[in-house]
């Protein structure tokens, strides 16, 4: 598989008030010398102790910040801004109220330039593919969080992004509608062979779906280790969770998350 996405010595700093000297400023860092390579298709999860620079390493995929040191490079290319390449689902759905759920998707394909008949049948295949066939013409007030969730998935592919890039985005659910998400959302990944990087609290979470676990250090946030999920049918195995495999990964990112240098971290 050729490599997608590649982190280069990426470090991020800024500037914070200094509570030491009234008025000053000095440097924070916040992610320091991050490397590592994401495969084309690969799914990825990235766990780590609250401020270990998650969302910074998001937003820096996103273009919307630049490293201060280091570089990010997709298909080789070093990303020096936002672009349709990447499409991005956050915690919070970000729906149009306004809109019915075939128009938001619709919304970002019009402004893309795509004509009227195109947008639609777009709306429909990806609504069809999250599962919302009979729900397009409800507003968002009229659809539950898993739904609402599921038209920001459907919006993002609808751009049809090399790499879907998702910020925690189901924390926000209850734990059933959850887990539903998360198999759909290996089935979504399974049919169209996007990478994905999945930001994540949950250490089930991030061993049930990644193939690859990218455990975080904070303060300054770093690579600790990178673990494989040796689990191949996820999608076969209705009870994957009691599969030994699946418990011993899981048992190692939760003691790569307990070990002394996180003590007292909020996880
Ligand atoms: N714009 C900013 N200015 C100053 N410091 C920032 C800024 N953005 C983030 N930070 C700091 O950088 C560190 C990493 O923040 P980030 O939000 O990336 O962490 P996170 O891992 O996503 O956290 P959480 O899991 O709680 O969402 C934190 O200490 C945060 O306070």
């Amino acid at each position: 598989m050729m490599d997608k996405i590649r982190f280069e010595r990426v470090t991020k700093k800024f500037l914070v008030r200094d509570e030491h000297k009234k008025g000053a400023q000095r440097e924070f860092t916040a992610i320091q010398n991050i490397e590592f390579t994401v495969r084309e298709g690969e799914f990825i999860t990235l766990v780590g102790p609250s401020g270990c620079g998650k969302s910074t390493l998001l937003d820096l995929l996103t273009g919307l910040t630049k490293p201060t040191k280091g570089r990010i490079l997709i298909d080789g290319r070093e990303i020096t801004g936002p672009g349709l390449d990447r499409g991005i689902v956050f915690q919070q759905y970000a729906l149009f109220p306004w809109k019915t759920a075939r128009g938001n998707i619709e919304f970002g394909l019009e402004a893309k330039g795509i004509p009227k008949s195109e947008r639609k049948e777009k709306a429909e295949y990806y609504l069809d593919l999250v599962g919302l066939k009979n729900f397009a013409d409800r507003y968002p007030h009229e659809l539950s969080g898993g739904m609402k969730q599921r038209v920001a998935i459907a919006r993002s592919l609808a751009f049809n992004p090399d790499v879907l890039l998702m910020d925690e985005p189901f924390a926000a659910l209850d734990a059933q509608t959850r887990e539903t998400l998360q198999t759909e959302l290996l089935r979504i990944w399974k049919k169209t062979g996007k990478t994905i990087i999945f930001i994540t609290h949950g250490i089930d979470e991030a061993v049930y779906l990644g193939e690859r676990v990218v455990v975080l250090t904070a303060n300054p946030g770093t690579v600790k280790k990178i673990v494989d999920i040796p689990l191949k049918d996820r999608l076969e195995d209705a009870d994957v969770k009691s599969n030994p495999a699946f418990i011993s990964a899981r048992r190692e990112v939760w003691n790569l998350l307990h070990e002394p240098e996180f003590q007292g971290a909020h996880i």
